[in-house]
C-alpha cells in the first residue's frame, strides 16, 4: 500500500501564494526560531550532515521536488550520493538510494528507523494513530501488527480466504468471457481495480456492496486526502489555517466512515441482520477479541481491543491492501501487453501446467517460475511506493560519518534501486524478466537490491497476501485470454506515464481487447 507523506507537490503558483502569506503574515516568527536547527554538539564540533541541495529559507527544498518527486530524487542522488540530506519545509529528512545504505537503515540499525512520522490528515482519519501503517514505533503497534499477522496475514488465514478470490475473480473472468464474444474493448484498470477491492472488502469488511452508503467512496477519499501533499506538515506553524482545507475534508471523511463502520460492526454483532454471511471476516474476528487484550501474552503492555481499535486497524488494512495490488496487476498487465513475447512465454508456462481446459488455481501458483519472475520485474520498475512509507528516526545515530538527528525523516527511493544500471545492468529500464534467471534475489525484504514491500521491523506484513492477489489475478487473466490493444494502436504508443499520490498508477486508464483461449464452453 502505501500511504505517501510526500506526494504531489502543489502548482508553483499555489507555493507562490503561501509563500507571500508566510512572508507578510508569519516571517516575524521564523525570525525568532531559525529554519535550520544549530548542530549538536556533544563535546564533538564534527558532526556533519549527510550532503544535499542547498534549502531555501522557510520552504526549504520542497520546491525542487516537482511533479514526480521519485525522479526528481534519483537525479539529486548522482549528484550528492545516496545518502543526501533535504529540508522539507521545517522537517529534516533524508533520502536513501542505494541497496548498501537501505542495509545499514532497515537490517543495521533497523530499531532507531522504526517509528513513522505523525501526519495532521492520518491523525484524524486513523482516531489517534490507532491502526498500524502510521502508528507510533511501540507497544500498541507491536500488539496490533501481531494481532493482524495472526489473524489476518498469516499463511493459514490466506488460505482460508482463497474460495473468496476464486469467487470475485470468477466474476471478473465472465464479465471478460462476455466482453470476448462481443470483441468489445474494456477498461482493464476499472476492471482491475474492482476485482480487487471486492476481495479486500469482502475479506476484511464481510461486504462489497452496501445501499446504506458508499464505502468504497469514502475509501477512495481516504485514500486521497492521505496522498496529497499537505502543507501543514512540513510548515506546522500554518497546521491551525488549515489553508488547503485537507483537515476539514479529513474530519468530515472520518466521520463518514465511523458511522459507515459502527453499522458494519453493529451487523456483526447482530448477524440476524446480515443476509446467511458465508464466512468469517476480519472485523468477526476482531469481534471476538472485544474487550480482550490484543496480545495475552504480553505482560508489559496490555492493549484492550474496543470499538475504535477495531475502525482504525480495518481502514489501515483496507487502505495497505488496496491500490497496491491494483497498481501493481495493472503496471503487469500494460508490460505484458506491450511485449507479447513475454506474454507468449508466462500463457505458455501455464499451459504446460494446467491444459488448456481449465482455469488456474491457486494451488498451481508455486509452480510458475516465470511467473515469479515477471512478478518481480513488475516490482522492481513499478513499486507501488515509490519512496516507500516515511520512516523516522527515534534517535540521534551516525551512519557511514553522516550525523542523523533525532526525528529526520527517512524517504527510500526505491524506484531509483530498481533502476540503477549499477545494479540491473545497462538494460535496467527494460522489461525483461530472464533478468531473474540465475540468481535468487527475492522481494520480501532480505535483498535490498529489490525491496518493494519495504524491509524490517516496518516492512509490508501483507507480503504474502499481495503477492497471492497479483500472481493468481494476473495467471488467470493472461491463461484465460489473449490480449489486445484497442484497433489502430501499436505497442510502442501505449502510453506507460505515472501519476504520483499514494500510489504511482497509470496516468491513463490501461484500455485492451480480450479473447477467451480456454477450450471450454463459452456461455
Ligand atoms: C502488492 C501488494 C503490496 C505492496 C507492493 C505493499 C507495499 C508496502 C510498502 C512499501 C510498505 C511500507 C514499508 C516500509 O515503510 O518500510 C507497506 C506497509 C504496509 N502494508 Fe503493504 N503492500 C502490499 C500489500 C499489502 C496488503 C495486502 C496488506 C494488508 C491486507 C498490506 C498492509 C500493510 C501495512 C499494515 C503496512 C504498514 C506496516 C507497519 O507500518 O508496521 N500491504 N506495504
Amino acid at each position: 500500500m502505501l500511504p505517501q507523506a510526500l506526494a504531489i507537490v502543489p502548482a508553483p503558483i499555489l507555493l507562490l501564494v503561501i509563500f507571500t502569506f508566510i512572508i507578510i503574515f508569519l516571517s516575524p516568527l521564523f525570525v525568532l526560531k531559525p529554519a535550520a536547527k544549530p548542530q549538536h554538539n556533544n563535546g564533538s564540533s564534527k558532526k556533519h550532515p549527510p550532503p544535499g541541495p542547498k534549502p531555501l529559507p522557510i520552504i526549504g527544498n520542497l520546491h525542487m521536488l516537482g511533479k514526480f518527486p521519485h525522479r526528481t530524487l534519483q537525479a539529486l542522488a548522482t549528484k550528492y550520493g545516496p545518502i543526501m540530506s533535504l529540508k522539507l519545509g521545517q522537517v529534516s529528512a533524508l533520502v536513501v538510494s542505494s541497496p548498501e545504505v537501505a542495509q545499514l537503515f532497515f537490517k543495521t540499525h533497523d530499531l532507531i528507523f522504526a517509528n513513522r512520522p505523525k501526519l495532521q490528515v492520518v491523525e484524524t482519519l486513523s482516531y489517534g494513530r490507532k491502526g498500524l501503517v502510521f502508528t507510533e514505533y511501540g507497544g500498541y503497534w507491536r500488539n496490533v501488527r501481531k494481532l493482524c499477522i495472526m489473524q489476518l496475514l498469516s499463511a493459514s488465514k490466506i488460505e482460508m480466504f482463497h474460495p473468496l478470490r476464486e469467487k470475485e475473480l470468477g466474476l471478473l473472468v465472465n464479465a471478460l468471457k462476455k466482453a470476448s464474444s462481443s470483441r468489445e474493448v474494456v477498461d482493464l484498470s476499472d476492471l482491475i481495480g474492482e476485482v480487487v477491492e471486492n476481495i479486500t472488502c469482502n475479506i476484511i469488511l464481510g461486504c462489497n456492496k452496501d445501499d446504506r452508503f458508499d464505502i468504497k467512496g469514502l475509501i477512495h477519499e481516504i485514500l486521497h486526502l492521505i496522498g496529497l501533499f499537505n502543507l501543514a506538515d512540513f510548515v506546522p506553524i500554518l497546521a491551525s489555517f488549515d489553508l488547503q482545507g485537507l483537515k476539514r475534508r479529513a474530519k468530515k471523511a472520518s466521520k463518514a466512515i465511523g458511522e459507515a463502520l459502527e453499522q458494519i460492526i453493529n451487523d456483526h454483532e447482530h448477524p440476524s441482520s446480515i443476509e446467511s454471511p458465508e464466512h468469517k471476516d476480519f472485523i468477526d474476528i476482531l469481534l471476538s477479541y472485544m474487550n480482550q487484550p490484543m496480545d495475552p501474552h504480553d505482560h508489559e503492555e496490555r492493549h484492550i481491543v474496543g470499538r475504535t481499535n477495531i475502525k482504525a486497524i480495518v481502514l489501515d488494512l483496507i487502505a495497505g491492501a488496496y491500490d497496491t495490488s491494483k497498481v501493481t496487476i495493472e503496471w503487469g498487465m500494460s508490460e505484458l501487453i506491450k511485449n507479447p513475447r513475454t506474454l507468449k512465454k508466462l500463457q505458455d508456462e501455464i499451459e504446460a501446467l494446467v491444459g488448456i481446459h481449465r482455469q488456474v488455481e491457486e494451488k498451481d501458483l508455486e509452480k510458475l517460475p516465470y511467473l515469479d519472475m515477471v512478478v518481480k520485474e513488475i516490482l522492481r520498475l513499478y513499486p507501488v511506493a515509490p519512496l516507500l512509507v516515511p520512516h523516522e528516526s527515534l534517535e540521534d545515530v551516525t551512519i557511514n560519518g553522516y550525523f542523523i538527528e533525532k526525528n529526520t525523516r527517512i524517504m527510500v527511493n526505491v524506484w531509483a534501486i530498481g533502476r540503477d544500471p549499477r545494479i540491473w545492468s545497462e538494460n535496467s529500464a527494460m522489461f525483461f524478466p530472464e533478468r531473474f534467471e540465475d540468481n535468487d534475489v527475492d522481494v520480501k525484504g532480505h535483498d535490498f537490491r529489490l525491496i518493494p514491500f519495504g524491509s524490517g521491523r516496518r516492512g509490508c506484513p501483507g507480503i504474502n497476501m499481495g503477492l497471492t492477489t497479483v500472481k493468481i489475478i494476473l495467471a488467470q487473466m493472461v491463461h484465460c485470454f489473449s490480449w489486445e490493444l484497442p484497433l489502430g494502436m501499436s505497442p510502442e504508443d501505449l502510453d506507460m506515464t505515472e501519476e504520483f499520490g499514494l500510489s504511482i498508477p497509470r496516468r491513463k486508464h490501461l484500455l485492451a481487447s480480450p479473447t477467451y483461449r480456454l477450450h471450454t464452453k463459452l456461455d
